[in-house]
């Protein structure tokens, strides 16, 4: 076949996949009426991982997962606007990996509102200005994200999905590599490129600032003295600086875990996760025996982080992560059996266990 009847067989396709889609706009539609009738919430994580997985299994073609995910993601993106203005409050601005988090999530057919910090993303989806939140929670090289931890102790809101983020920083200038004097950049930026930094750029002032989105801002502003940013390939483009060198962290499959915070938690999908916090009587003992609840009813804790409870000196509260749905009978007995042991337990919700 010539390049021509190619793009022609091509052109067929386009055609009837737009017409596929339109009918399936034409159903999304028809489930938004019936969860506006019934009070149910628009957007369902269970029902998109659900979707996402059997598609993913059902696939013999060539796409590979990551474009299966992408192109879906954007379809279902468009579902969720047809059938609600849904709004995403995220940690900004924009351009910050959370707002790419976010829109990994959501796509590119809903509304966002960068906010300036954690507690006002809390806080504007508890008071239903907007649908839901995305936080970071965890960064595989630096650790928990202690801030989101700490606003979950107060908060009424629940998590009801993940995203994780391969997180790439890049380094980026309007000035020659040679002439850079400072580097701008977010403290956990600056923490995940520590040993490169001090490879190439040990003389360097290290200026943190609130997110790496500024520190390209601040980059743009100050050139005459030598300033440079690091952050994410997006806040480059905003500000129409060179990225110098693409990739610098010192880990390369540096991750971060972000939480879609709402009203709801997620019904089971069969592969899921729960969040929890707990805090425990100040005895001999209290902390193990909490802890071996999970073990007597075999759950698997993947994650434990202490906090101070910010109550009492020397008192604490763990967020504990466990494998399973609250829902499940195993997990619903290991918690109980946890309460027993402990003078607070607070579920924060179960939520597919699923990142790419
Ligand atoms: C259409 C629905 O609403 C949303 C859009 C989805 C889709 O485009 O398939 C899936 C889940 C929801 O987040 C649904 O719940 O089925």
């Amino acid at each position: 076949m010539n390049l021509d009847d190619i793009r022609k067989h091509i052109d067929d396709i386009d055609g009837q996949l737009l017409d596929l889609l339109s009918s399936r706009a034409d159903l999304v539609h028809q489930v938004g009426e019936v969860k506006k009738r019934d009070g149910l919430q628009i957007y369902a994580p269970e029902r998109e991982e659900a979707l996402l997985r059997r598609l993913i299994e059902r696939n013999k073609g060539r796409l590979p997962e990551k474009s299966i995910r992408a192109i879906y993601r954007e379809i279902m993106s468009a579902a969720l606007a047809l059938e609600d203005d849904l709004k995403i409050a995220y940690l900004g601005p924009e351009g910050s990996w959370t707002h790419q988090a976010a829109i990994k999530k959501f796509g590119h057919s809903v509304d966002y509102t960068p906010l300036p910090n954690f507690s006002e993303v809390f806080d504007q989806v508890a008071r239903r200005r907007a649908d839901y939140g995305v936080v970071p929670i965890e960064n595989s090289t630096e650790g928990a994200v202690n801030h989101t931890l700490d606003l979950f102790v107060d908060s009424p809101l629940q998590i009801c999905a993940q995203i994780l983020l391969r997180i790439e920083n890049c380094l980026m200038a309007d000035v020659p590599r040679e002439q850079i004097k400072s580097l701008y950049s977010h403290p956990q930026a600056l923490a995940q490129c520590r040993g490169w930094i001090l490879k190439h750029f040990p003389k360097a002032d290290l200026v943190e600032v609130s997110s790496t989105t500024r520190a390209a801002q601040l980059a743009k502003e100050n050139v005459a003295d030598g300033a440079a940013a690091i952050g994410s390939p997006a806040a480059a483009e905003m500000y129409g600086l060179t990225v110098l060198e693409e990739s610098i962290q010192d880990r390369a499959t540096n991750t971060t875990r972000f939480l879609v915070i709402g009203e709801k938690t997620c019904p089971p999908t069969g592969k899921d996760r729960t969040s929890l916090l707990f805090a425990i009587h100040d005895r001999p003992g209290s902390l193990v025996r909490a802890l071996q609840a999970f073990d007597q009813f075999h759950i698997n804790m993947s994650k434990i982080e202490s906090r101070p409870s910010k109550r009492k000196d020397w008192e604490y509260i763990f967020y504990v992560d466990l494998s399973g749905h609250c829902e499940d009978p195993v997990v619903k007995g290991g918690i109980e059996e946890l309460e027993k042991h402990c003078s607070m337990v607070k579920l924060l919700g179960s939520y597919p266990d699923a990142g790419e």
